[in-house]
């Protein structure tokens, strides 16, 4: 979540051998103007990953929350930061802010059967498993949990929402009941994707860009319900990366007229290119993301809400706005927070997952990496979906693409791993088949293996 000149300075702090660190520290404070006499402050949690607690231990100096989520800690940060306006930066604070919020938004859908109530998760074996064990009692049964992959397992092994959006299959350890809602959150809770499984066995998955398109619908229909908030806090817009499908893109912007913006890979990206709209709904396709809402949205959310000349209509669309601020954590994706926002939002919109999941057909696409001796030779532009170099590459993807309906590609240097990943969809699942192969084997394997 850091600019990108403070990840520079991490990289030097990181590199840095021990008799250079206090020079280097020193340049860092000099080059950001920091006052030294200030009193600084530094915020820890952990996960159940075995490195967590050796990690943990080398900064016990700092506020200790103990186990919690990744968000659970940002949460914590933000209350710090804004005094306590946030919130109360404790793990109950945090539940309570949350579940509240979840209970006021299912109280406009008195008719739920528990059947709609319930909800299968997948904890990924990780810290998201054993909050939510923690954060049940909150939700009064209005949201009925069955918990699988609780932590006894392997973290992430088989099961979490990596596994199941890259095998496109349910994870092992869960009982998917046909037909019914499930989510599965990944290790440190800060990804979230749904799916069911058909009468035919058949699965289907519900990934980032179909959660973001859920909410920002929902959202804009809230905006314009006759006599609701009216064209000013229109200003919707989904943060997407080049890894959105294509239906969803195409989806978002011929239908629901929303503007959408394409960043960089990488939730930090994404964050900050949402910052500029008045609400904003960010998601990678992986499942990470959130909903941000500016200063002045909220402040006019407020003033609707509050104000005796409102009209009922409208006054009943600021507060459920209102709910839906408190069930978001604002401050980065949140596998906990965007189960609950979901749920809601079927809930409200009286909505099974298998209408969700008809909102849109994806468009077949295949991701895979190649290992190369160096990714840095590719360069990228245009949020990372065109290759300027190695010469030669862009021209070959764009001549693969040209015969595919629906078809694109694109082949980028991971920020993460030692690999290249290329993406490609088309109309039909055996046409992107054969797209990264045409485009990836004369282009970067035989080149640059
Ligand atoms: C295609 C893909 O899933 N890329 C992931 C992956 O980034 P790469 O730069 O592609 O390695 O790790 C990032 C950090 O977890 C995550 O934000 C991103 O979505």
């Amino acid at each position: 979540m850091v600019t990108l000149a403070w990840e520079g300075y991490a990289t030097r702090l990181a590199n840095a051998e021990q008799q250079e660190l206090l020079s280097v520290l020193e340049d860092i404070l000099e080059k950001e103007d920091i006052d030294k006499s200030q009193g600084a402050l530094v915020f820890v949690g952990k996960d159940t990953r075995s490195s967590s607690e050796r990690l943990s231990q080398a900064v016990l100096d700092g506020w200790h929350y103990g186990l919690v989520t990744t968000p659970q800690l940002h949460y914590m940060v933000c209350c710090h930061n804004t005094h306590g306006q946030y919130g109360e930066a404790t793990v109950e604070g945090y539940y309570g802010k949350l579940c509240q919020a979840f209970i006021e938004l299912t109280k406009n859908t008195p008719n739920r059967t528990d059947d709609q109530k319930h909800l299968t998760v997948d904890g990924a074996n990780g810290i998201g498993a054993l909050k939510l064990r923690e954060m049940e009692r909150h939700l009064k049964r209005e949201l009925q949990i069955s918990l699988f992959n609780e932590g006894h397992g392997k973290l992430n092994h088989q099961c979490g929402a990596d596994f199941v959006k890259v095998q496109q299959k349910p994870p092992t350890g869960v009982k998917v009941q046909s037909g019914e809602r499930c989510c599965s959150f990944d290790g440190d809770a800060d990804r979230i994707v749904y799916y069911y499984t058909d009468s035919e066995d058949r699965f289907h998955l519900l990934d980032g860009d179909k959660i973001a398109t859920l909410i920002s619908t929902f959202l804009k229909e809230l905006f314009l319900l006759p006599g609701g908030l009216g064209q000013r806090l229109i200003n919707i817009a989904v943060v997407q990366t080049a890894y959105a499908n294509g239906s969803s893109t195409r989806y978002l912007e011929d239908t629901m007229k929303v503007i959408v913006r394409c960043t960089k890979t990488g939730v930090k990206h994404l964050h900050h290119a949402a910052q500029e709209f008045d609400t904003s709904v960010y998601f990678e396709a992986n499942g990470h993301g959130t909903v941000l809402f500016s200063r002045a949205a909220e402040e006019k959310i407020r003033q609707l809400a509050e104000d005796v000349n409102t009209d009922d209509t409208r006054k009943r669309a600021a507060i459920l706005l209102q709910h839906i601020i408190n069930v978001t954590n604002q401050t980065v994706g949140d596998a906990i927070s965007d189960m609950l926002l979901i749920e809601a939002i079927l809930a409200l919109k009286g909505m099974t997952v298998q209408q969700w999941d008809a909102i849109y057909t994806d468009v077949p696409n295949r991701q895979l990496k190649v290992k190369v001796s160096d990714r840095r030779v590719i360069d990228t532009t245009d949020a990372e979906r065109r290759a300027v170099s190695p010469a030669g590459l862009q021209d070959a993807i764009d001549a693969s693409v040209a015969k595919y309906r629906h078809a694109r590609a694109f082949v980028r240097p991971s920020g993460t791993e030692d690999v290249v990943r290329v993406y490609a969809e088309a109309d039909t699942q055996v046409r992107t088949a054969c797209l990264p192969f045409r485009c990836v084997p004369p282009c970067v394997q035989t080149l640059y293996l």
